[in-house]
């Protein structure tokens, strides 16, 4: 859910009732879906200084939300996106291990960086964050929390009632960290989750984001889903993995994309107009070309060319959390308008091509087609799954599931089963070797003080190995 969400139809439900994501997770589960993926809007946007009410609002906090959906589920992953700059270390490892253990091994942290001040007047501590130091960061907070995760040995705690204490003590380490960003000795409140430690995504696509990831993160949410974008992009995540001392396949890659479908192209190419012209109408398309004016664009006409008029900021800088800032208003104006003049192009047929809902993260077609351009991609190991924004609550995943999912494993691109019950067996991804998690961005000295994380990993990635094959899948 978000703001490319169409709610102005009947059709659509609620954002944030629990039954709404319910019926989504649930059709995913039917899919086999490896995971059902949660972002994170700490604020929400404004627009030419007000809150943005073309926007879907209403994200209820994702840890809450996915402990709920784990009571509701039994196989399916729960990712929550959450940042690195308004949480601290231990607590947000502890919350996320909670997850993990409520959910027998199911949970994952799509971690974010969210650096801009504005989301920081939010709270206590306002934007205090350089937005150079987003990654040293994040790197210390993750090493943090992977300490933590893997700091109690898989016997810790007793077996049954036979054993002469109920917590062995030498089987827990106390996690030391002391850096320039966190001091933090704290001993961990859980055991060790059935999956090791909770699965990390992660989300940020500068080169310093990219190197975090290879380090970091067993999986990347990118932003490059066009066949040749992913390849480059594929190429580009290996070689800073290798680059980074692990596996070159340590890291899987999963675009954000979104599905049209129907039974024929030409279904197809109806329902995606109907689609657009919900997610775009004249409203949306105006407010869109505001972000970049920076002003105001009262009386220009959504089917007539774009303005020729001047921006009135140097940046465009107006809605905040559009992730459109910075960039030069003047230049980037007068190159659309010739865009958009080239094409023959208005204003809504421009911005349905342009805008972050377009044309370049959507998959449309028919189920038959679509199938084949994703088997394509698996032949050429472009993605390992997408990360799918349904543009509908609460149904917009019931034909992804019941048509494509079908087509896909009829060419045997998909799996037709869950192949093991928790999220890292779904990804394919190795028991956790966290002894390396002090590798990359140094943020100071880091030390877990006892035999007990190495006793975990051992005996617990025994039971790992001896498991199941594993599960690509679509999230
Ligand atoms: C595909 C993608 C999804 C993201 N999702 C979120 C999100 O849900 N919440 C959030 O606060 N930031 C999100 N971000 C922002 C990143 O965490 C990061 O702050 C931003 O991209 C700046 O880092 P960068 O310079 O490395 O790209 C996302 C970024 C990408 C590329």
């Amino acid at each position: 859910m978000n703001s490319s969400t169409v709610w102005n139809v009947p059709e659509a439900g609620s954002q944030t009732d629990f039954e709404s994501f319910r019926r989504l997770a649930q059709t995913a589960e039917r899919g086999l879906f490896a995971a059902f993926f949660l972002g994170e809007g700490l604020r929400l946007r404004e627009h030419l200084g007000h809150v943005h009410d073309l926007d879907v609002v209403g994200r209820p906090d994702a840890q809450t939300m996915l402990a709920a959906l784990a009571r509701v589920t039994t196989r399916i992953g729960l990712v929550a996106t959450q940042n690195t700059t308004y949480n601290d270390p231990a607590d947000l490892a502890h919350r996320l291990h909670s997850l993990d253990l409520i959910s027998g091994g199911r949970a994952a942290w799509n971690i974010v960086t969210t650096d801009n001040e504005w989301t920081g007047e939010n709270f206590r501590r306002g934007g205090y964050l350089d937005h150079a130091d987003r990654y040293t960061h994040a790197e210390a907070f993750v090493q943090t929390a992977k300490r933590v995760w893997s700091s109690w040995g898989a016997d810790a705690i007793a077996a049954d009632g036979r054993a002469p204490q109920w917590l062995d003590r030498q089987g827990i380490g106390p996690v030391h960290h002391e850096g320039e960003h966190y001091t933090v000795h704290y001993i961990s409140r859980l055991p060790r989750s059935p999956q090791g430690r909770p699965v990390l995504f992660q989300a940020g696509d500068s080169p310093t984001g990219r190197d975090f990831a290879a380090r970091q993160a067993d999986v990347v949410f990118s932003a490059h889903n066009a066949l040749d974008d992913a390849l480059a992009f594929r190429k580009d995540i290996t070689e800073r993995t290798v680059e980074a001392g692990r596996p070159a396949d340590a890291v899987k890659i999963m675009p954000g994309t979104e599905f049209v479908l129907a039974p024929t192209p030409r279904e197809a190419e109806e329902k995606l107009e109907w689609v657009r012209s919900h997610q775009i109408g004249p409203q949306q398309a105006i407010a869109y070309l505001e972000q970049f004016w920076g002003r105001a664009l009262d009386g220009v006409d959504p089917e007539g060319p774009l303005p020729d008029i001047a921006p009135a900021v140097d940046e465009t800088d107006v809605t905040r959390g559009s992730g459109f800032q910075g960039a030069k208003a003047a230049e980037l104006t007068a190159a659309w308008r010739r865009e958009a003049a080239e094409k023959g192009q208005n204003i809504l047929q421009f911005v349905r091509e342009r805008s972050s809902r377009g044309a370049s993260r959507t998959f449309s077609g028919s189920y038959a087609d679509v199938a084949d351009r994703l088997a394509e991609y698996s032949r050429l190991g472009a993605v390992d799954g997408f990360n799918i924004t349904p543009w509908l609550i609460p149904s917009g995943l019931d034909d992804i599931v019941n048509h494509l999912v079908p087509e896909l494993q009829e060419r045997g691109v998909y799996p037709t089963e869950y192949s093991g019950d928790t999220l890292r067996e779904h990804l394919g991804l190795d028991w956790p070797d966290d002894e390396g998690a002090g590798a990359g961005v140094a943020d100071g000295t880091d030390s877990v003080d006892s035999a007990g994380a190495a006793i975990g990993d051992r005996a617990t990635r025994e039971d790992h190995d001896a498991g199941r094959a594993p599960q690509p899948a679509i999230t």
